[in-house]
């Protein structure tokens, strides 16, 4: 047992306003607590603090069907997201083991571990949806020391119940590591995402131990995206996927040619990319690359907003969104189609044409809902296209006051 667990010690209400946390000197004592239906948040100590700001390490072991979950941040925050993001809800449970049977876990050649499908999986369905078991607040990560980071980091692992925790240490650290507080840190490092959870404004970088499992793809036959609503990192299918395929995402914007996607993931990931998109005849892979150029040079025309339907050749025009998702679908980039449907759903209305702008703008809510998630603006504004494409901000905005549509 480490230092961290020994110390969480003395069965005391915190002062806290709204979430009441428990010291506790046994597991007896907190199953105690728990069973007289009090919440059951424990604090590790010791806790940190930077100025006047302390950072504490929570764990609240029931959360999410037992597996529970570890939170650094400060008691204040903590208790905000108490009342909302951790209090449990009814399906967290359910989504966070469903599908599970999908997919197993497997040795990828020059990929270390990573998941296989079991089953056929179709296009649009979620693979999983997993709760995190850490999460750090951003800002401890830019107020405290690393060493204290790090501290706090090994408290909320090492309180974790014992299943959640093993999983985490079973995690790739990428390199031998001589200790377990530096196997901590080094999962860390290698396998936190980004979460934002919302409207409370909280940061937070967050291990969710299965999805760490997925390896990457520069065309990936999944995409996932963080739901803020149920704390949970939910993967979907963009693809048929086959029994004995692998399960993969990308971990990088794909829209980089091949050297460049294999500069940034190996500065960043430390690792040489060998998904088929690298790895194939360097005619396919020179191909591969024109088509990214043209579609960044695609791009930077649609982006311009001011300009108008003309027939000069950099003029944005439906033709080239037409052209621009041929080339999403040749370069195999099911998971951000939405991109290149809103780009036609707003060319189409720009020029006046109603019945092509709507296909789109329900093609992209669609692709959006399923691929990014609710309550993006995109959706919204492809929403009120449909609602009102006449009164749309886009509504004729190509053509000039005496251009005919
Ligand atoms: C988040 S982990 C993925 C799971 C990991 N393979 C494991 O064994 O736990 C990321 C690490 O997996 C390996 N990896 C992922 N995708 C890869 C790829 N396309 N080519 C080579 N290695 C890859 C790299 O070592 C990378 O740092």
């Amino acid at each position: 047992m480490s230092a961290a667990q020994t110390d969480i010690l003395s069965f005391k209400e915190s002062d806290m306003p709204g979430v009441r946390v428990y010291f506790h000197s046994s597991g007896q004592r907190n199953q105690e607590c728990r069973a007289a239906g009090a919440p059951s948040w424990v604090r590790s100590k010791p806790c940190i603090s930077a100025g006047k700001t302390e950072y504490c390490a929570f764990t609240k072991p029931s959360f999410s069907s037992s597996e529970g979950v570890s939170v650094v941040t400060t008691p204040e925050r903590l208790s905000k997201l108490a009342k909302g993001i951790f209090s449990d809800k009814p399906g967290q449970a359910q989504l966070s083991h469903n599908s599970a049977d999908s997919y197993e876990d497997a040795e990828i050649p020059g990929k270390g571990i990573g998941l296989i499908a079991t089953k056929p999986i179709r296009t649009g369905q979620r693979i999983m949806a997993r709760t995190p078991a850490v999460m750090l607040d951003r800002g401890a990560l830019d107020t405290l020391s690393e060493d204290e980071s790090v501290e706090l980091l090994i408290q909320g692992v090492e309180a974790l119940p014992s299943v959640h925790r093993d999983r985490y240490l079973n995690l790739t650290t990428h390199m031998s590591v001589p200790s377990r507080e530096m196997r901590i840190s080094q999962i860390f490092a290698v396998n936190s995402f980004r979460t934002g959870v919302g409207d409370q404004g909280a940061d937070f970088h967050s291990v969710f131990t299965e999805i760490s499992r997925l390896n990457h793809d520069c065309r990936p036959n999944c995409v996932y995206y963080f739901d803020p609503e149920t704390l949970s990192n939910k993967v979907y299918a963009v693809r048929d996927i086959m029994p004995g395929e692998e399960i993969t995402v990308s971990y990088i914007d794909g829209f980089q040619t091949a050297a460049g996607r294999q500069a940034r993931l190996h500065e960043h990931w430390g690792f040489e990319c060998g998904c088929p998109a690298c790895t194939a005849e360097p005619f396919l892979v020179s191909e591969s690359d024109s088509r990214i150029e043209q579609i960044l040079q695609l791009w930077s025309e649609l982006d311009d907003y001011s300009a108008k339907a003309s027939t000069s050749v950099k003029a944005p025009s439906p033709e080239k969104a037409e052209l621009l998702i041929e080339l999403y679908r040749l370069e195999r980039l099911e998971g951000r189609m939405q991109e290149a449907y809103y780009r036609a759903a707003v060319e189409y209305l720009g020029v006046g044409k109603i019945v092509p702008a709507m296909r789109y703008a329900r093609l992209c809510i669609d692709s959006g809902l399923k691929f990014k998630g609710p309550g993006k603006v995109f959706i919204a504004s492809m929403e009120d296209l449909l609602k009102n494409p006449t009164g749309h901000k886009y509504w004729r905005f190509r053509l000039s006051e005496s251009t005919d549509a």
